[in-house]
């Protein structure tokens, strides 16, 4: 349904995307993840038809995608904008988008987009009184009130509260059930781990892996959960050693990803500091410590 096929743009002599291939299949909520210009918008308006690839086609629901493209219909899409007119109300925003692509008023979707916006009656105010968080959700109206098969969204949850983070997903997952193709970016990994169910991830503009969610944060050889008295200790303890790439700290127990360190090596350090050790277990990866993994070395574009 979304697909990318060999894509590259450059601006200037800067490479942005470089020989990009993945696709989003039916029923699929797909996350683009990668730190700080990885290529991430980028790509996301080529498959869109906002930029124009130099190399390489973008495919929407098996058609190349070009400004005008009748697939384009059928996409709800939420990158940069759009802008509104500051002083129409929400509604009459919707409905000059709407009308402007030559469709009749009412669009399919509007109660459940409007719903999940929860302007409530602040839809009749104009659209310049609208704090960030709610001209976030008129966008995120826009995008789905044409009730589209596809949808692609840059950080759609942008300023949105955690009850409306929860709403936003809980509303993508439900499209997904029903058909439709999902692709968004993020930078919040906790987020995206219980929203998507694959994942594409880009460094510097190229595709460092994709595929089924479970398939990279799966129990990995060199992934453990350590059960300790001293989260913060052993986290301190445990960073500088050789061969440990990640130290999460949750309530009573870290998880820590570590290539090649046998388990014992990791308790012995913990005793040395000083660090109370309960229990030690194979671990599922976490995706924050997937991604770190797979963007190491890249400490200047951390994901936020
Ligand atoms: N219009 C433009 N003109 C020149 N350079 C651009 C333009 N748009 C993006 N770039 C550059 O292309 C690279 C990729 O940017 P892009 O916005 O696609 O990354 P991103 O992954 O979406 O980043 P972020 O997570 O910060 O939004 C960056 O180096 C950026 O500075």
């Amino acid at each position: 349904m979304i697909r990318a096929a060999g894509l590259s743009k450059r601006y200037g002599r800067r490479p942005a995307v470089v020989d990009l291939a993945f696709s989003v299949e039916a029923g699929q909520v797909c996350a683009l993840l990668g730190p700080n210009g990885a290529g991430k918008t980028s790509t996301m308006r080529m498959l869109v038809g906002l930029s124009t690839p130099d190399t390489g086609t973008a495919e929407l629901l098996g058609d190349k995608v070009a400004l005008g493209a009748p697939a384009l219909h059928r996409a709800g899409v939420l990158i940069d904008g759009p802008a509104f007119v500051p002083h129409l109300s929400g509604l009459r925003n919707l409905r000059l988008l709407w009308s402007a692509a030559g469709h009749h008023w009412p669009p399919p979707a509007l109660d459940d987009a409007l719903d999940l916006a929860g302007l409530g009656p602040a839809i009749d105010r104009r659209a310049k009184s609208y704090s960030m968080g709610m001209k976030q959700r008129l966008m995120l109206a826009q995008a789905l009130m044409r009730d589209p098969d596809v949808l692609i969204l840059d950080e759609p949850a942008n300023g949105l509260d955690p009850a409306e983070v929860r709403a936003l997903r809980e509303h993508l997952t439900t499209r997904a059930a029903g058909g439709a193709a999902v692709l968004v970016s993020s930078h919040q990994l906790a987020e995206v781990q219980q929203l998507a169910t694959h994942v594409v991830v880009m460094n510097h503009g190229h595709l460092v892996d994709a595929g089924p969610l479970d398939r990279l944060t799966g129990a990995a050889d060199d992934a453990y959960r350590i059960e300790v008295d001293d989260t913060a200790g052993a986290a301190n303890a445990l960073r500088p050693l050789t061969g440990v790439t990640t130290v999460t700290a949750h309530d009573d127990a870290i998880t820590v990803t570590a290539p090649g360190v046998p388990s014992r090596d990791l308790v012995q350090a913990l005793v040395t500091a000083g660090v109370g050790v309960t229990s030690v277990n194979r671990a599922d990866r976490s995706l924050e410590d997937a991604f770190l993994t797979m963007t190491r070395g890249d400490d200047d574009h951390a994901a936020r």
